[in-house]
């Protein structure tokens, strides 16, 4: 049987600009193997707020991953085997309203997919597992981070929905226009599949969204370019570090959300059915509900 390290409580994966994690103290480096390949970097394994954290840069240190070659997988996997319970993400992302201005911070709390070339699922190749998906963020997450923007005075918009696109091309006018049409708020290419895989994985998960651009439907505003993304990072770059250490700091010690038994009906796969070589791979999730016999 896997066991979590219990190293981590609480995991932040940083994204676009966010490559380290100032204020992090008692830093170690872990890298983690999984069944699923590797994470983006190894996990820097710290002391934040008072919370046991375990930082991963989403793209890796250097910014080496596009978001199509990310291993989601193997990213919430890690997390879990650390003893992660709640993922903080924080990601850069395009504004879809004139109200979402950069560098506001959006917290979405719905998701579309435009996706269509990512591994989503810890599930198959003989477990089969369907978990609810239609509260996609954890609420408890989501307000602390919340409370964290307003400690730390900065715009901070609970609500709202993602769009995920598979990138790494930004929108064309009229996608973007679509997307508008269907009362999305903001745009992002990383986002749906931590969550679901966080969700399987049990793990709380919400995002601290900084709104960077207006994608390229605004007509008084220039289309989106990398360059334009990086420069209002880095402008609100000391924002998001204390905007995700009050956020670490407010959320709660205990856990009493759903999100820690999303599992439990979920599996649909008759325990005795399952190969021990399915099984293996999957028991650190899956432990806490079956074990399954070894074969005499
Ligand atoms: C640098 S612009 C596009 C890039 O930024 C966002 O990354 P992340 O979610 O990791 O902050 C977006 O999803 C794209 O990957
Ligand atoms: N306009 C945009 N579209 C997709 N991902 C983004 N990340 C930041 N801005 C973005």
């Amino acid at each position: 049987m896997e066991c979590g390290l219990q190293e981590a409580e609480i995991g932040i994966i940083g994204g676009s600009g966010l490559y380290s994690m100032p204020g992090l103290t008692n830093v170690r480096e872990q890298r983690i193997t999984t069944p699923f390949g590797d994470p983006s970097d190894a996990f820097v394994l710290g002391s934040l707020a008072g919370r046991k954290v375990a930082f991963l840069s989403r793209h890796g240190r250097g910014h080496l991953l596009l978001p199509s070659e990310l291993n989601f997988r193997a990213n919430v996997y890690g997390m879990k085997k650390l003893g992660v319970e709640r993922i903080l993400s924080v990601s850069a992302v395009g504004s879809l309203k004139e109200e979402h201005k950069p560098t506001d911070f959006v917290i979405p709390d719905q998701f579309i997919d435009r996706t269509f070339h990512r591994e989503s699922t810890f599930f198959g190749n003989g477990i089969v597992g369907h978990i609810a998906f239609g509260d996609p963020v954890c609420a408890v997450v989501g307000q602390a981070i919340a409370t964290a923007c307003e400690s730390v005075g900065v715009v901070g918009k609970r609500g709202g929905t993602y769009v995920c696109m598979e990138g790494p091309q930004f929108s064309t006018r009229a996608e973007s226009n679509l997307y508008r049409s269907w009362g999305a708020d903001v745009i992002g290419m990383t986002n749906l599949q931590e969550a679901k895989l966080a969700r399987e994985a049990e793990i709380c998960y919400a995002t601290m969204a900084m709104v960077t651009d207006y994608d390229c439907w605004h007509e008084s505003h220039d289309a989106v370019t990398v360059e334009q993304v990086i420069a209002v990072l880095n402008q609100n770059a000391a924002n998001a570090s204390k905007v995700v250490a009050a956020a670490v700091a407010a959320i709660p010690a205990e856990r009493n959300c759903a999100c820690g038994s999303a599992l439990q009906y979920a599996i649909l796969t008759s325990p005795p059915a399952i190969s021990p070589a399915a099984h293996e791979k999957l028991d650190l999730l899956l432990g806490k509900y079956f074990r399954v016999k070894s074969e005499a």
